[in-house]
């Protein structure tokens, strides 16, 4: 049987299938997973294969088989040791929700979201979220930041869920797809996702109130299926992805802008910083490439630990 990977306890999986039966299923013997080291090696999300053990109202089964993954992200364990947790796998699509006022989004927090989106393989759309709270000024300032993104290629949607502009357009574009939500804390990703699916409770707050007191748990992403055809990933406690490991060459291929200029430079493994002949920085001279998006650039290849760090956590 066939089925795909809802919830994870760390020993057993609960697998739907298709037709929407649920089995409670463990993994026999061992997996492994090719250049990762995992403390689990099926995660939520993933299609499996497995064999029914009962015939009775709980099914259990056995899991004999993960199917190849489209994408999965990655977090480091809690004790920063090498081991990696998989947190969820097969992701259509990050929203990362984005406010300039309460709280202030950076642009670039913004940026290493999504680069790690890009490197991960996973479509990310921006959301700027509570489009009620601007007065003239600041909508401006959204507006420009907005139209500096969709020109990159990101989709960008402005809402509001005090007015309601364009929840049902987030909504749309999650039907038949697996999403998942990210941002700050305090950006409106509970209250989002609450106008999108009302019965729906999702633990992220919670967990992250566990962290602040300092009891650590090990926490688990969980999969949900909402009434109009969309599937939501609950990620607690992890308000970005985590800045993976990158090799400083193929950062700038995380930047879409900058890697459609790449073979314009003269050095094919061009960090467009000080060599001669790059296009990168000519199109910066020139005004093609935004200032705030190099900025970013720069200091990720830099690889500023406090910044990384944050971004594990998601903990401002
Ligand atoms: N003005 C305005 N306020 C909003 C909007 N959406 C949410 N808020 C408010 O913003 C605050 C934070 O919203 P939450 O949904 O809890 O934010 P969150 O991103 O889930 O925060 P964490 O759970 O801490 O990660 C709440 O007081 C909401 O009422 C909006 O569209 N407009
Ligand atoms: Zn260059």
């Amino acid at each position: 049987m066939t089925g795909t990977v809802y919830k994870s306890t760390g020993s057993w999986y609960t697998v739907k299938t298709a037709e929407g039966q649920v089995y409670e299923c463990r993994i026999k013997g061992k997996f492994r997973i090719k250049g990762i080291k995992s403390t689990s090696p099926v995660t939520v999300g993933d299609v499996v294969d497995f064999e029914s053990e009962s015939e009775n109202s709980v099914g259990t089964g056995v899991i004999t088989h993960i199917h190849d993954r489209m994408n999965y992200i990655v977090r480091r364990s809690v004790n920063l040791s090498k081991q990696k947790h998989i947190i969820a796998a097969n992701i259509d699509q990050a929203f990362l929700l984005v406010t300039l006022k309460n709280p202030l989004t950076l642009t670039t927090f913004i940026d290493r979201f999504l680069i790690t989106a890009e490197a991960y393989d996973i479509r990310a759309v921006l959301v700027f979220s509570k489009a009620d709270q601007y007065d003239e000024e600041e909508l401006l300032e959204v507006k420009y930041l907005a139209a500096m993104y969709r020109q990159i290629g990101y989709e960008c949607i402005g809402v509001s869920t005090v007015t309601g502009k364009n929840v049902d357009q987030v909504k749309e574009l999650m039907k038949g797809k697996v999403s998942m939500f990210s941002g700050h804390s305090g950006v409106g990703k509970s209250t989002l996702v609450n106008a999108i699916a009302p019965k729906l409770n999702l633990r992220t707050a919670k967990i992250s109130e566990q962290h602040k007191q300092g009891q650590h748990t090990t926490t688990f992403a969980e999969m949900f299926d909402l009434d109009f055809g969309a599937k939501i990933i609950d990620t607690p406690g992890i308000k970005g992805f985590g800045i993976i490991d990158m090799e400083k060459e193929e950062i700038g291929d995380y930047f879409p802008e900058f890697f459609a200029l790449k073979s314009e430079c003269r050095f094919n493994n061009c960090l467009h910083v000080d060599e001669p002949h790059c296009a990168v920085k000519q199109a910066l001279e020139d005004g093609e490439i935004l200032w705030s998006r190099y900025k970013s650039y720069l200091q990720i290849l830099e690889g500023e630990e406090e910044s990384y760090r944050t971004d594990i956590y998601g903990e401002e």
